[in-house]
């Protein structure tokens, strides 16, 4: 995942090859409840391990749910209708599909057992409206109070007291701002038809039907068979009782489906992009989504729990669309209306204003920003085609679906955008409330426009900070690091293994060609033995030296070296980064400080780890080494004549890094 403040997207020109989709959200909060409220154990297989699931599994743990791991399985063991803990705080985050439910299920059980529960969540989520679920949990007769402002959460439910609830009244709720309201209370409401069926009338026309067709189906799963007249009135049988299935699997989410359905049909050209995990028999309604897309020119075919898109019509075609069936995923479809040959209405969404934020007013503020021209109305929005694409910073709102959206803007290239626009992401953790590793997903499947990986090339002599300052660099910025003098020092000492000797160029050099060099996190590993320490020890530096004044040797590592410039972007650090191996990189730094400087660094760096260094000798190797680096004929250690220079004998890391990404957002477009 990335934690960076902001992710730049370079521009991308095609896509192929197969994402595996993390569970669905809608399924896997709901199968987590209903395990929760039934008796025994459910073992849950391919849930999703997301922000919403993870506030839902910590409020069942709290509530005295038994919780175990099993490889990719989770063990759940439920309470069976039966409250262990009768007052508990909640903290839901800005989980939607574990807040409603929760309420639900939390006021029927504290207003007959006698509890007392508080539901709160992160600031956006209490000012999303849940006033349409309490009322109907009051008809019913369960103590429901306002924390905060009336009709949103913070809540409590219960007073301690037990209540006899009217469940010989039919509950009415509206239907028309969630779906979640009906689907909370249809996952509650088994825990009291004791006494009788409890019906539940939905007043106004019901949103998000397929939602509730998910909440049916599972609950169907859990052995309750509701009985449905058109959408209107729900009928939960006497004596119903959540029965486990034993175990149960969660399907892939489908609304994730969207952004890779969209990247076949704008970048599947010569090969499709395959989905893995949801398919034609997939039970959400977001799988809907795929017959919008076609409708936009998008080729798909698909089976059970696979879909593989391709480009069809291009450009596509601008469609008008009632999104009220997949109003997740139509976000999606704004998107795309950039590549089409005509506007595209999306009718019926008012329920994007009350998401994880006003998506309609996100969304049309950000197209804007990539130059789209855009009409918003209290529920559609109009999306012209892009002719004029400008790079622009994307504000995400906390909204996970904003980001994984306007990620596609990355694609302006096969619109004609010229030059190609890089999209910059902010906030690109806020992918974490469904698909933690949506990014990398991404750019496993994207091929970049020729050259356009940034590179940030940093040079300079030995023990100047480089490898420090490249690490935090590569940190901040999301991107890939080369530490190529690593690569030089495993030459150096897989040719000591084979006995080759470091004047032996020739020899070096097949050698080097064929290195079985893996890093793995902060360990290297050399033909499968673990070299870090002995890559990092000094004289392992000073044997480097020698073997890099080879050009074969130099020319060897070269194609290697070219392999990490990996979208989204590279920092390298060494001594010919900028001069020779990336001298198309948008920036270059030449770093130095003075010897003394230097020698003092790294004489605090081995006595910190526990070496033995003696401070004159050290200085005079560095020097030693600079000289060979600086003097040999090719690729020698000198500043590229377009690199900034940056003498950091006075400046702390920090400042180092701070004046590096000063120069590096200097030459960004935003
Ligand atoms: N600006 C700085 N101020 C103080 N110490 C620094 C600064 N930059 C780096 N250092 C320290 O200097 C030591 C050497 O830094 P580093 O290993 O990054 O250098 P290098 O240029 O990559 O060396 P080499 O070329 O040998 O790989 C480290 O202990 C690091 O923490
Ligand atoms: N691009 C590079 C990087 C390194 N070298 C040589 O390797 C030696 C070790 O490098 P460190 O950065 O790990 O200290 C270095 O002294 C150079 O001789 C190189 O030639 N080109």
């Amino acid at each position: 995942m990335y934690s960076t403040a902001f992710l730049d997207l370079p521009p991308f020109q095609s896509a192929a090859g197969t994402v595996r989709l993390p569970g669905s959200k809608s399924i896997s909060n709901r199968v987590l409840l209903l395990a929760g409220l039934a008796a025994g154990t459910t073992v849950v297989h391919d849930l999703l391990d997301s922000d919403d699931t993870r506030v839902m599994l910590t409020a069942l743990e709290t509530l005295g749910c038994t919780l175990r791991r099993d490889g990719s399985a989770l063990h759940v063991t439920g309470l069976g209708g039966q409250l262990q803990q009768r007052n508990a705080k909640l903290f839901l985050g800005n989980a939607g599909t574990a807040m409603r439910p929760l309420t639900a299920a939390l006021a029927v059980l504290a207003a007959t057992q006698g509890g007392q529960f508080e539901l709160s969540g992160v600031a956006r989520m209490h000012e999303r409206p849940i006033g349409d679920l309490v009322d109907a949990l009051r008809q019913l007769g369960c103590p429901v109070t306002d924390l905060g402002q009336p009709g949103f959460p913070p809540l409590r439910v219960g007073d301690s007291g037990q209540h006899a609830l009217h469940t010989e009244r039919t509950i009415r709720v509206r239907g028309d701002v969630s779906s979640q309201f009906l689907t909370a209370l249809l996952l509650a409401l088994p825990l009291v038809t004791e006494q009788g069926p409890v019906t539940i009338e939905v007043d106004g026309e019901l949103i998000s039907k397929p939602y509730i067709d998910i909440t049916l189906g599972l609950l169907a799963r859990f052995g309750i068979e509701v009985q449905r007249s058109d959408y209107q009135r729900f009928v939960l049988p006497q004596g119903s009782q959540y029965k486990s299935p034993g175990s149960i699997h969660v399907e892939g989410d489908a609304s994730s489906a969207s952004y890779f359905v969209a990247l076949g049909a704008l970048a599947g050209i010569d090969q499709p992009v395959r989905i893995e995990g949801v398919g034609f028999d997939a039970i959400q309604g977001d799988i809907r989504f795929v017959e919008a897309a076609q409708a936009m020119g998008a080729a798909v075919t698909g089976g059970p729990g696979w879909l593989e898109v391709r480009r069809g019509a291009w450009p596509l075609k601008g469609i008008t669309l009632d999104c009220n069936h997949i109003p997740d995923a139509a976000m999606t479809l704004a998107v795309m209306a950039l590549y089409a040959d005509s506007p595209t209405r999306l009718n019926n969404i008012a329920s994007w204003r009350v998401k994880e934020t006003d998506r309609i007013a996100a969304m049309a503020t950000e197209l804007r920003k990539l130059g789209a021209t855009v009409e918003e109305g209290a529920d559609y929005i109009v999306v012209q085609p892009l002719q004029h694409w400008q790079a622009a910073t994307i504000h995400t709102y906390d909204d996970h679906r904003m980001a994984m959206c306007l990620s596609l803007a990355s694609l302006n290239v096969l619109a004609g955008a010229q030059p190609p626009c890089t999209v910059r992401i902010e906030d690109p953790k806020c992918v974490a409330k469904t698909f933690p590793d949506y990014f990398d997903a991404l750019f496993s499947l994207v091929e970049p426009v020729a050259g356009a990986v940034p590179v940030l090339a940093i040079d300079g002599p030995t023990a100047s900070g480089k490898g420090t300052l490249a690490t935090e660099l590569a940190e901040r910025l999301g991107y890939h690091l080369l530490d190529s003098g690593a690569l030089y020092r495993a030459t150096a000492l897989a040719a000591k293994d084979a006995g080759i000797a470091l004047d032996d160029g020739p020899a070096l050099a097949a050698m080097a060609a064929n290195l079985d060099l893996r890093f793995t996190g902060h360990d290297v590993f050399l033909n499968g033995r673990e070299i870090t320490h002995p890559l990092r020890l000094e004289s392992t530096g000073g044997m480097a030296s020698q073997v890099s004044v080879h050009p074969e040797v130099r020319q060897a590592l070269h194609a290697l070296q070219l392999g990490f410039r990996r979208a989204p972007g590279l920092v390298a650090d060494g001594r010919d980064m900028g001069t020779v191996v990336f001298p198309d990189a948008p920036l270059k730094v030449f770093l130095t400080a003075s010897a003394e400087q230097r020698a003092a660094r790294r004489y605090r760096q081995l006595i910190e780890k526990g070496n033995s260094a003696n401070i004159d000798s050290l200085r005079i190797d560095l020097e030693a080494r600079d000289a060979r680096d600086k003097n040999r004929a090719v690729a020698p250690l000198k500043p590229a004549e377009d690199a900034e220079l940056l003498d950091n004998s006075q400046l702390s890391i920090e400042d180092s890094v701070v004046q590096v990404l000063n120069w590096w957002q200097q030459r960004q477009p935003f």
